[in-house]
């Protein structure tokens, strides 16, 4: 019977590594078209042994087409696949595992209606035999404990139950535990898309301690300074080519910015220029669990952060908020139509089975329609003016939602919310897997049609984010602990409000 290992250190990973200097895996012209779109155009890649490769690029520039490949889920149309110095002809999921790469993909993928020990049996098939979920519950527990010290998740937690950041920090651990089954490489795409600056700080952490062990990693990361931060070598990609490739000590923000392309020449003072002409109230909101008297307070035309420590208690107030819009809610007041960016698209945001131009317009029926029935032309209208306004990139809006890149069907989702009449948007985390080229046009956006009078409440655990906001609520506990103005912002400030006992 095939034992567990619960050693949890990571030289009980270095095993696995074998010689630091033969190439992982490598790629040497790898081509892949989905019908008409060319998602990779001939690229190589390859990863050491002890290495942390980042990999960044626009929304849809091939990133996750790649790992796709290297983790044998895609077969390239094209293209050489070399393992530690060897050439693979049937290179496959189960080949991938054998040689120990693993991977953390951007749509988590645990199974909401097991435990989180029954959800790391499904991924180390070794831990069979009796007492097998005893085992998983005390490897998924060790590891959490080792990546993520507070982390407040139960191996028996159905992963259902658990907020999108404690999802993600369960399909991290999971990736990195330590079994009979090997591991060397581990694929993170976007890992800390829904992790607040905290818990981020803690993942990037471990992975430095895993490499350096000898171990791989591939961290794909639309949050820039978290590559340059912890990337042994980054390599760029732009229209499914890499464009660029060179250890990370030799980029900086501006050249990676430049080298992506998107975003040259983008003001990014306009933030601290703008001055919010408050007008009527739009939102008066008192958390479920808040005993002193403060509350949310939010009216036309302001910008307003929430922040904190994921999961406490900010998307359970913006839900809360959404609901009391259609059916009145004690503590809660709202005075205009409601439209919400869902940060969790898999769960509550994507109609899967409808196109891109459905999935745009659902929240704007009314308008498009003509008699009885919707109109096709003004759902192509919508949605086409969206395409250019956010440069969602498809070759047509009647494709499949899941045809999109992650990034751009995060895009889709602020199309929906910003394309509708809704005066309140409730935006939930909502730049998860957006690149850095779209965020700043969103930003604009958002400034812009605060401009015009309408209410954002805007729950961001990319702290950066906060600085367009007139001013920011910090969560603890389910409850609001303190208000901050624009100038009292500070990563510290917050920090310090979200584990202080005081406002
Ligand atoms: N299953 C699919 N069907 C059709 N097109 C697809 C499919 N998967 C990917 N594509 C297309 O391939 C291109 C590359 O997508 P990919 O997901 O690799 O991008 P990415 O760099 O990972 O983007 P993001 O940063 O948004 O995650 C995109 O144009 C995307 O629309």
């Amino acid at each position: 019977m095939p034992k567990a290992n619960t050693d949890t250190r990571l030289d009980g990973a270095a095993k696995h590594f074998g010689a630091a200097n033969i190439d992982i895996i490598r790629l040497d012209g790898a081509e892949k078209h989905f019908g008409a779109v060319r998602a990779l155009g001939g690229v190589d890649f390859h990863v050491g042994a002890g290495e942390c490769v980042g990999l960044v690029g626009h929304n849809g520039a091939g990133k996750s087409t790649l790992m796709h490949m290297v983790a044998g889920t895609l077969v390239p149309d094209s293209g050489a696949i070399t393992v530690r110095g060897s050439a693979e002809r049937d290179y496959s999921v189960p080949r991938a595992l054998e040689l120990g790469i693993r991977c953390v993909f951007q749509e988590l993928s645990l199974c909401p209606n097991l435990s989180v020990a029954e959800n790391t049996r499904i991924n180390h098939p070794s831990l069979i035999g009796f007492g097998w979920r005893r085992k998983a519950a005390e490897l998924i527990a060790a590891k959490l404990d080792e990546i993520f010290p507070d982390h407040g998740i139960s191996a028996s937690d159905i992963a259902g139950d658990l907020s999108i950041g404690r999802r993600q920090m369960v399909e991290v651990a999971r990736a990195f535990t330590l079994t009979e089954d090997p591991l060397a490489l581990v694929i993170l795409d976007e890992p800390t898309s829904s992790l607040d600056a905290h818990t981020a700080g803690q993942l990037l952490a471990f992975v430095r301690r895993f490499v350096a062990s000898g171990g791989s990693c591939i961290l794909i990361s639309h949050v820039l300074g978290e590559v340059l931060q912890n990337a042994d070598r980054i390599v760029v990609m732009r229209d499914g080519k890499v464009v660029a490739a060179d250890a990370a000590s030799a980029f900086d923000r501006d050249r990676l910015v430049a080298t992506m392309g998107g975003a040259e020449g983008h003001q990014r003072t306009a933030a601290e220029t703008r001055k919010a002409e408050a007008g009527p109230l739009r939102v008066k909101a008192r958390p479920a669990r808040q005993q002193d008297g403060k509350e949310l307070v939010a009216r036309a035309g302001e910008i307003i952060g929430l922040a904190g420590l994921a999961g406490h208690g900010q998307t359970d107030l913006l839900l809360a908020i959404f609901a009391a819009a259609q059916r009145a809610r004690t503590g809660i007041e709202v005075t205009a139509p409601v439209a919400l960016v869902a940060g969790d698209r898999q769960s509550d945001g994507i109609f899967p089975q409808w196109s891109i131009a459905e999935n745009i317009g659902i929240r704007s029926l009314a308008r498009l329609r003509t008699g009885l029935l919707i109109s096709p032309q003004r759902e192509a209208e919508l949605a086409d003016f969206w395409k250019n306004k956010i440069g969602i990139r498809t070759p047509d809006m009647n494709n499949n939602i899941y045809s999109l890149s992650g990034g751009n069907q995060q895009k889709a989702l602020f199309a929906r919310a910003l394309g509708s009449d809704a005066g309140i948007v409730l935006m939930d985390d909502p730049m998860r897997g957006v690149d850095i080229g779209t965020k700043l046009e969103v930003y604009d956006l958002v400034r812009e049609e605060a401009g015009r009078g309408r209410t954002f409440l805007w729950y961001t655990t990319e702290t950066e984010e906060l600085d367009n906001c007139d001013h920011v609520y910090v969560f603890k506990n389910g409850r609001i602990v303190a208000n901050l103005g624009r100038d009292e912002l500070t990563e510290e400030k917050i920090i310090q409000s979200s584990f202080g006992d005081a406002a």
